[in-house]
């Protein structure tokens, strides 16, 4: 990691593999840019500062490792840490158990050895090996165990979290980058993590207790046996690095991948890829995508571990040189056959262990990049949040609604979607919301439910800033419907429950809600009735219409009874009876709440009380159809351009 801690240097990677592949998507070029960072370190002293973080950063992410093992499985945490304890002092053991029965051999040999003392060895050495067995099985058990456990700990702590974030954090492109690494990448990190640092103590073990062997017999080959691996640590770092680089880079584009085969494989889009015989293109655009990853992939890994084997050769020159000098000096009678076997295991333990260390803490240093990005996702908090003393909410909600010289601006974007709009709707009126195509009607709807906060301005409701509340509760008193309404794979009973979590179960309540919507009629037709499950996605699925769909969300909508009622075009899919018989039934529906509604169908517009008409984020006209009507403006001009086309008469919009 180059400087600053992790998570400012990987916020600075994301928006780089965000920003560094620009479209890879239906059409256009497809490029994967070089993993290699632009600012590598070159000379030694940039790559020394270089190792230091990482090594740093790496050891500052063991602890937060460390608490989430714990928080899986403590029982499976204890048994993995003491096996590798003990697996750690195995080979020194056995290593040792080896000299000693070779030298009881000789001894026997020459005769002054006994054969008691052989099968006492050898006794001995096969607990040793049970014992090594055991272990191996028990860190087997434990790791895969612990590796399940913090699979569901992590996706559920993602998910958790994610229901926690506010809408904006789903309406970008690079949080489902991060998203989608935190919840399909980093569940797997912690325990390789885990297993990787308990690899180091125990390789550490294993080393310490080697190197004394070696150092009895000569300093000089500890020391070589201890240098020669170095290299290759350096360069698998390198490259560890660029690996969690080209996953950056990737993401965006498997994201893509995901996508034109969704586009391929599901019911939803099969209509339009068949007519527009989009198919062939889509598969083939898809498989480019796909030759285009694994050809950088395949060059990184190629040439990862090419390089890492050149480096890694430099260890077995040295561990050869060593098992040639302690044969002669076996041959000078400098040293027992026993020993000879001793510290040529001894040397190659102690090359294996030292590998074993750098390779160990380099896949420790990829993981935790990974971790990283969980960590951020965890890190990310909602900006929309309860005051630490929420206002309560009124007992009764009148449903005052005021929006003062409210402005609102998505992230990013350069034209504010809201520009000062103030307007009062007084307890229990209708008002309708019109406007042509992105004039801010939505985005209006999304600040009222606090699913954003005004850029400037402020919304009040029944005269208290709705940001005093606590949100969960100020949404908790409105119902609503939006455009872009759910359909839930479930049954019809929980399609409309689910919009009220305490009537779940209520099935009077929920049939009320579809009579009040004009969805019953349909549902009770159903094979089983408010039990048929909905869509095509699970067994038996019953499929709906657009319109019969659309009365189940509002259905949902009206199972809240709460005071204020906002609908987005709950009748873009309608036919003209329902929607006349919903806009009659609405009165009703809408008596004692404050109701606010969007439509672009002036028919059931001009019934409301009052009517707002946005243009391009600004409130231009303000009042009762007829008022109107007499100004001769925006709104007037629309009206009679739908009436005429509904009479078939020839009128031109001024
Ligand atoms: N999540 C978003 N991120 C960025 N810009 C957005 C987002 N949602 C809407 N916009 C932009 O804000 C403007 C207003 O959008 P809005 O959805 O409020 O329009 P609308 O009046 O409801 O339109 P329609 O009648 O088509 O539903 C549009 O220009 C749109 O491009």
């Amino acid at each position: 990691m180059h400087g600053g801690g992790p998570p400012v240097g990987l916020r600075k990677r994301l928006k780089a593999a965000a920003s560094s592949v620009p479209d890879s998507g239906l059409t256009g070029p497809i490029e994967i840019p070089d993993p290699k960072p632009a600012d590598e370190a070159k000379d030694l002293r940039a790559r020394w500062r270089r190792l230091r973080s990482n090594v740093g950063g790496t050891v500052r992410g063991l602890p937060k490792v460390a608490k989430l093992t714990w928080q899986a499985s403590p029982v499976m945490t204890v048994v993995i840490v003491l096996s590798t304890l003990v697996s750690g002092l195995l080979p020194t053991v056995t290593a040792y158990v080896a000299k000693l029965l070779l030298d009881s051999v000789v001894a026997a040999v020459q005769g002054h050895g006994t054969t008691a003392r052989i099968v006492e060895v050898a006794a001995f050495q096969l607990g040793i090996f049970t014992a090594t067995a055991v272990t191996t099985a028990l860190t087997n058990v434990a790791q895969q165990l612990l590796q399940e456990r913090m699979t569901l700990t992590i996706r559920h702590q993602v998910m958790a979290h994610a229901a926690r974030l506010d809408l904006a954090f789903f309406e970008g492109s690079e949080s489902y980058d991060l998203l989608r690494q935190a919840s399909q990448e980093a569940p797997s990190r912690p325990v390789s993590m885990m297993t990787s640092a308990l690899g180091l103590v125990r390789t550490g073990v294993t080393f310490a207790s080697m190197v004394a062997l070696l150092v009895s017999v000569n300093p000089l080959l500890a020391f070589v046996a201890l240098l020669a691996p170095v290299p290759a640590f350096i360069s698998q770092s390198k490259y560890g690095g660029r690996a969690f680089m080209l996953a950056l880079y990737i993401s965006p584009i498997r994201r893509r991948m995901d996508y034109l085969s969704s586009l391929v494989t599901t019911d939803t889009y099969a209509k339009e890829t068949k007519l527009f015989g989009l198919g062939p293109y889509l598969v083939d655009r898809f498989k480019r995508l796909g030759q285009t990853y694994y050809a950088r992939e395949r060059k990184l890994t190629t040439k990862r571990n090419l390089v890492g084997t050149s480096w890694s050769l430099l260890s077995t020159v040295a561990g050869s040189g060593i098992a040639l000098y302690i044969a002669l000096e076996a041959v000078a009678g400098r040293l027992t056959i026993g020993d000879l076997a001793l510290y040529t295991s001894a040397a190659t333990a102690v090359q294996t262990a030292v590998q074993g260390l750098f390779t160990g803490f380099t896949g420790m240093y990829e993981n935790n990049l990974y971790l990283d990005t969980l960590y951020q996702f965890l890190g990310t908090e909602p900006a929309i949040v309860a005051p630490v003393e929420p206002r309560r909410m009124p007992e009764k909600v009148r449903g005052h609604v005021r929006f003062e010289d409210v402005s609102f601006s998505y992230p990013g974007a350069a034209e504010p979607a809201l520009d000062g709009v103030s307007f009062e709707i007084r307890p229990g009126e209708t008002v309708a919301v019109v406007g042509r195509n992105g004039a801010g009607k939505s985005t209006l709807i999304k600040l009222l439910c606090r699913l954003y906060d005004p850029t400037a301005g402020r919304i009040l409701l029944d005269g208290n800033d709705i940001r005093e509340f606590d949100p969960d509760e100020l949404r908790s008193s409105i119902s609503a419907m939006f455009q872009d309404y759910v359909t839930y794979q479930g049954t019809a009973a929980e399609n409309i429950g689910l919009g009220e979590l305490d009537g779940l179960d209520d099935r009077e309540r929920i049939a009320d809600s579809a009579h009040r919507a004009g969805a019953a009629e349909r549902i009770e037709r159903l094979p089983k009735g408010y039990d048929s499950p909905l869509g095509r996605w699970f067994d038996q699925g019953v499929s709906l219409s657009g319109g019969e769909w659309q009365k189940v969300a509002l259905a949902r909508a009206f199972m809240r009874d709460a005071p204020l009622l906002i609908l987005d075009e709950p009748t873009s899919a309608l036919d003209a009876q329902a929607e006349h018989d919903l806009f009659t039934r609405l009165r009703a529906l809408a008596a004692g709440r404050t109701t606010l509604y969007i439509s672009h169908r002036f028919s059931t517009v001009r019934q409301a009380e009052q009517i707002m008409f946005l243009e391009q984020g600004k409130l231009v006209e303000h009042g009762t159809h007829d008022e109107l009507m007499a100004v001769g403006g925006h709104y007037a001009d629309l009206f009679t351009l739908q009436a005429a086309a509904y009479l078939d008469e020839q009128v031109s919009p001024s």
